[in-house]
């Protein structure tokens, strides 16, 4: 159970021409660990991200998640394979105002055609899982942003996905509370078995990643054990 992305090109239109976001880019995941892709703005990383997420169609290569090959899904495969193999955290965190934070990840078992009744003790669970049982009857307005990353964190893992993709999980957050944001996702990724990715132009907090990835103007180096 990984997410492999073999060979990965994407190019935006760009003028009389087209811009190369992702060049030629090969990805394994191996499912209990997290890969940290770093690089410089522009460099491709939500490109990335995106394709994994099957958000994205690429021009060429494929992208296998969960043992599925994704290439020539039509949309509705794509939207119920995301929705039950697939955790994405986005970098602009959009919870409900209106709702607590367990009731955010009991939506997300409703939109999966289950009953919200029924997922609260998962819902719960997770809640538990990232520290913010007491916090479960707050609105997203009571968090902080810590918190609040960390309800992001506990809905996208709701419908038990076998891969996570984050995209920039500290951007908001103060040093010591991104660096518990990342320990929080590596212990999840590794108690979990998910396959996780998350991108970050900050190199300064992965210390608990499995492997970083380096890309580049749209090409990815070999990883290197963190
Ligand atoms: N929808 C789009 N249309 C055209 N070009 C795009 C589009 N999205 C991204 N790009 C370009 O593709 C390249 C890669 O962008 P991408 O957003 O993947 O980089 P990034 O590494 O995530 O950057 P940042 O760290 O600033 O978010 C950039 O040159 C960007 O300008």
């Amino acid at each position: 159970m990984t997410l492999t992305l073999d060979r990965v090109t994407l190019t935006y239109p760009d003028g009389d021409g087209r811009l190369t976001a992702l060049d030629d880019v090969s990805l394994t995941v191996p499912e209990g660990t997290v890969t940290a892709v770093v690089g410089p703005s522009g460099s491709g990383k939500s490109s990335l991200l995106a394709v994994a997420a099957t958000l994205i169609t690429p021009d060429s290569g494929r992208v296998v998640v969960d043992g599925t090959d994704t290439t020539g899904l039509g949309r509705a495969e794509l939207t119920a394979l995301r929705r039950t193999r697939i955790g994405i955290v986005f970098q602009q965190a959009n919870l409900l105002p209106s709702l607590s934070a367990v009731e955010q990840l009991q939506v997300m078992a409703h939109l999966d055609g289950r009953s919200p009744r029924g997922a609260l003790p998962r819902a719960l669970e997770l809640l538990d899982a990232v520290g913010l049982r007491d916090q479960a009857g707050r609105r997203p307005h009571q968090l902080s942003g810590g918190q609040r990353q960390r309800v992001n964190i506990a809905r996208a893992l709701m419908n038990d996905p076998k891969v996570l993709l984050i995209d920039e999980p500290t951007s908001a957050l103060d040093h010591e509370r991104g660096s518990a944001v990342l320990d929080l996702i590596t212990t999840l990724t590794h108690e979990r078995s998910t396959a996780t990715v998350l991108v970050t132009h900050d190199r300064t907090r992965l210390a608990s990643v499995d492997h970083i990835a380096e890309v580049h103007d749209g090409r990815l180096t070999v990883p290197a054990a963190a």
